[in-house]
């Protein structure tokens, strides 16, 4: 699904990584740590065509990555909304389906199906006509999760997602992606801070492999 190859992105003359080689396969768990500024969210913009690897290549799904692509779906930190958004749960993941055709228009009746299919899935439905600004973070994130699923998508990017949610939603959001890989083949990439032990951690018992973008960095350098 993900391959990179010998990849490097540097920002002028900063390099972020180097040399960076990496394949995810369709339903594997990727738990992506590191340091601040180590090049965590530069990969995923990678993956989602907004950032050129300075060299190397890098594919997904054999092609190299496309902006707006359906294929992907992404998860972005936890971060409040702006205060009186118009907009409930259910007009946010429909936006992950035709926010390119936002309007007066009612949404067609596959996407409403779409819609309430994918709230239900993440255990969202009893608020979808909440307006966002009144959920918890916990609810919020969840949402979010319903919007990256929105397109059905075979990769998912979470870009620490679960920064300043308490532990029990940590676990219900990082269990959702589990359970997206695991029922569906999704490839997941989940970027995390570790800050507790190991053992504890809401995100690491689920990785079929991590990569330490810190520890990439030193053995590259
Ligand atoms: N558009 C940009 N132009 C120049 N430098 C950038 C740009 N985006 C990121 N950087 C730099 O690249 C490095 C990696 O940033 P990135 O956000 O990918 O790291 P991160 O591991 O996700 O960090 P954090 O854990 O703090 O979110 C940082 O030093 C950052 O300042």
């Amino acid at each position: 699904m993900i391959r990179l190859q010998d990849a490097t992105l540097a920002y002028g003359d900063r390099t972020v990584w180097r040399g960076l080689d990496l394949h995810v396969a369709e339903g594997e768990f990727l738990v992506v740590l590191g340091p601040n500024g180590s090049g965590k969210s530069s990969l995923l913009k990678v993956l989602l065509g907004l950032r050129r690897l300075t060299s190397g290549t890098v594919t997904v799904n054999g092609r190299p990555p496309r902006r707006g692509s359906d294929l992907i779906g992404y998860v972005p930190q936890h971060t409040g909304v702006v205060p009186r958004t118009p907009l409930r749960a259910r007009d946010l993941v429909r936006l992950g389906i035709d926010g390119h055709r936002w309007g007066p228009r009612p949404p067609r009746p596959e996407t409403r199906r779409r819609v309430e299919a994918v709230l239900r899935d993440v255990g969202a439905a009893q608020f979808a006509d909440v307006p966002l600004e009144q959920l918890s973070g916990g609810e919020l994130q969840r949402v979010r999760v319903a919007q990256a699923l929105a397109t059905d998508p075979r990769i998912l990017l979470c870009d620490e997602p679960l920064l300043s949610l308490d532990a029990e939603h940590q676990r219900i959001v990082a269990e959702l992606a589990d359970r997206r890989r695991r029922e569906h083949g999704t490839a997941v990439v989940f970027v995390t801070h570790v800050t507790g032990s190991p053992a504890d951690d809401p995100v690491l018992p689920l990785a079929d492999r991590v990569l330490d973008l810190g520890e990439a960095r030193v053995a590259a350098a």
